[in-house]
């Protein structure tokens, strides 16, 4: 039986998180390079979490420079079997409005310019991403929230740009238009790459703003953002400490398999690998190796 480890990302606006008890906070290097920041230790209740801030500390890192291998292969490296990551985003929907928080469980990927693989040359893998959320992370992150009376809807698909910048308004209505709920620049590749690290994962997706397509509202920009998020931040910190109070002690299999995503995925015949890119994988590919 696997001990079950939290790990929460904070987006835009949410680089710590409260009400965690007996901190300690540890860097971490990893075959692919340093995380944005150093991980942060503790528990809320009996549920051991490891919160990182996506973009570091003092918002260093934009969306395209955030290293997200470093980050999950970090996470992965210290025990996390689950993921919540909490991101800031656009809605094109009139009815998900600021401060609601969207459960998305779909992702639309329109980044070009990221490292999105463990994998490559000298061991490939091909991940199922057809159902890219841990739908029973996704419940218990729902039942958070409804136990602590925090708006929040299940379901959405979240398309991710690459940024920095915002939608031009003809973008805008085109996601708009092919049905996306809502936008922002971060949750890909970080749900790539946790499902390759066989760790289950569910974003939060807290609305800040209609982007630019509303034409009752304004534009999007970044003090409206971080406004909005100050504004929600205590009722994330709510439903993050309901969700890791009422956590179960042990890791729960994935019904979707994220937990064991590298069955059946790696193609490359073992006397084809290569080795240098297997000492990488040993935290990714760590399940497999003690199985064998
Ligand atoms: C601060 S506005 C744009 C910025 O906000 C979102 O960040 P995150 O997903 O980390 O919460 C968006 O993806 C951009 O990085
Ligand atoms: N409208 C938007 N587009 C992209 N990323 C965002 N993050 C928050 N709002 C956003």
């Amino acid at each position: 039986m696997t001990a079950a480890v939290v790990g929460i990302i904070g987006g835009s606006g949410v680089y710590d998180l409260p009400g965690l008890e007996d901190v300690r906070e540890e860097r971490i290097d990893t075959p692919w390079g340093a995380p944005s920041d150093a991980l942060r230790f503790g528990r809320i209740g009996k549920t051991n979490a490891v919160f990182l801030p996506r973009h570091g500390r003092g918002h260093a890192f934009s969306p395209s420079g955030i290293n997200y291998r470093a980050n999950i292969d970090a996470l992965k490296r210290v025990g996390v079997t689950d993921i919540v990551s909490v991101s800031a985003c656009g809605s094109f929907r009139a009815e998900l409005y600021p401060g609601l928080f969207v459960l998305v469980d779909q992702f639309v990927d329109r980044t070009f310019s990221r490292a999105s693989s463990f994998f490559g040359d000298g061991c490939v893998a091909h991940v199922s991403m057809a159902h890219p959320v841990a739908p029973q992370l996704a419940e218990r992150i729902h039942a958070a929230a409804q136990a602590e009376e925090v708006a929040c809807v299940a379901g959405g698909t979240y398309v991710c740009i690459e940024g920095p910048q915002f939608s031009t308004y003809a973008e805008s209505l085109t996601y708009k238009n092919a049905g996306y709920d809502v936008i922002g620049m971060t949750a890909l590749p970080e749900a790539k790459l946790a499902r390759e690290a066989e760790i289950s994962y569910a974003t939060i997706a807290m609305v800040t703003d209609f982007d630019c397509w509303h034409p009752e509202h304004d534009n999007v920009d970044v003090a409206a953002v971080i406004d909005v998020v100050k504004k929600n931040a205590a009722s994330a910190s709510r439903l993050l400490a309901r969700l890791l109070h009422d956590f179960p002690e042990t890791h729960e299999p994935c019904p979707i398999g994220s937990d064991r995503a590298l069955d059946n995925a790696i193609i490359t015949a073992p006397e084809a690998r290569d080795a240098a890119l297997l000492k990488k994988l040993d935290a990714v590919m760590g399940r497999l190796n003690r199985a064998r």
